[in-house]
């Protein structure tokens, strides 16, 4: 596992960018017939890349439980969101089967002893971005398609930032203890996110941008407001979003993502929010 602990925004400061790529970005997350998986510091929330093409995988595959966790299981204190970013795949969640097709997701509640990712197509293998969170107590594991998340159109074609938020993990969808999770989808055109940005001192994020189209890079901006730096993200990485740091990103390209936030509430709109003029 891979291990982050959190620095903060004084020694981010003084950060290379070879350093700051170390500290907050997660890279090749998809590996064949392995769980690629990075342990974070920040609210202890965990992120794996599960990518089964010949076999089925579970969800502790190469990880040591007791070492990390002090727990039996791997959910014996956490909840899990996972999405599909792949080809159509199923989850199996203590003898339940969910298939996921591309973009679909899954809440898996606390409790859960038995996950296994596997993928219908050997040749077109599923890729599940799941992101782990503590948890103190048990809800529903449930599936859902973006046809049930809570769609959020925003932004412009003027400023290149038309999207629409989809909330799948999110109060208004489900109950959880703590993780909320979406995906974003930028218009053909529109290449930033999450701009006016903003920061929320309450809560962690973190993204993984996906459908960057080969080429293409996202410019994923961190720091404080007034402090800010970029990290240039591939297709498929994700990034480690503190409370302190913004989070929004400008690609070559239009581009997906998927955040998923933990912390102190769930109200998504407690944010705080930076005029665009501030910024620097
Ligand atoms: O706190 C909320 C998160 O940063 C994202 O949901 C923002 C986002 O998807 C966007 O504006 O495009
Ligand atoms: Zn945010």
């Amino acid at each position: 596992m891979d291990i982050r602990y959190s620095t903060g925004p004084q020694d981010v400061k003084r950060y290379t960018t070879e350093e700051l790529r170390k500290e907050f970005l997660i890279e090749n997350l998809y590996q064949p017939d392995r769980v690629t998986a990075a342990y974070s510091h920040v609210d202890r929330m965990v992120v794996l890349g599960i990518m089964p093409v010949e076999q089925a995988l579970p969800i502790d595959q190469g990880i040591d439980v007791w070492a990390n966790f002090g727990t039996r299981y791997f959910l014996e204190r956490r909840e899990a969101g996972v999405f599909n970013l792949g080809g159509p795949g199923a989850v199996e969640a203590d003898g339940e089967t969910y298939s996921l097709d591309f973009q679909d997701c899954l809440y898996i509640t606390k409790e859960t002893k038995d996950v296994v990712f596997s993928s219908r197509d050997p040749r077109n293998p599923a890729r599940f971005y799941l992101v782990s969170a503590p948890a103190h107590k048990v809800c529903k594991t449930t599936f859902i398609s973006i046809k049930d998340a809570n769609k959020r159109p925003c932004g412009a074609e003027e400023t290149a930032n038309k999207r629409v938020i989809n909330q799948f993990i999110h109060p208004d969808v489900l109950e959880t203890c703590q993780l909320s999770m979406g995906l974003t989808q930028l218009a053909p055109g529109s290449v930033w996110n999450s701009m006016p940005c903003h920061t929320h001192e309450r809560r962690m994020e973190i993204y993984t941008y996906f459908n960057v189209p080969d080429g293409n890079v996202v410019f994923h901006m961190m720091g404080q407001p007034q402090e800010t730096r970029h990290l240039v993200m591939q297709n498929f990485d994700a990034v480690i979003s503190p409370s302190w740091s913004i989070h929004c990103g400008c690609g070559t390209s239009n581009y997906t993502f998927i955040w998923a936030m933990g912390g102190e509430n769930q109200a998504f709109d407690d944010m705080d929010n930076i005029d665009i003029p501030d910024i620097r």
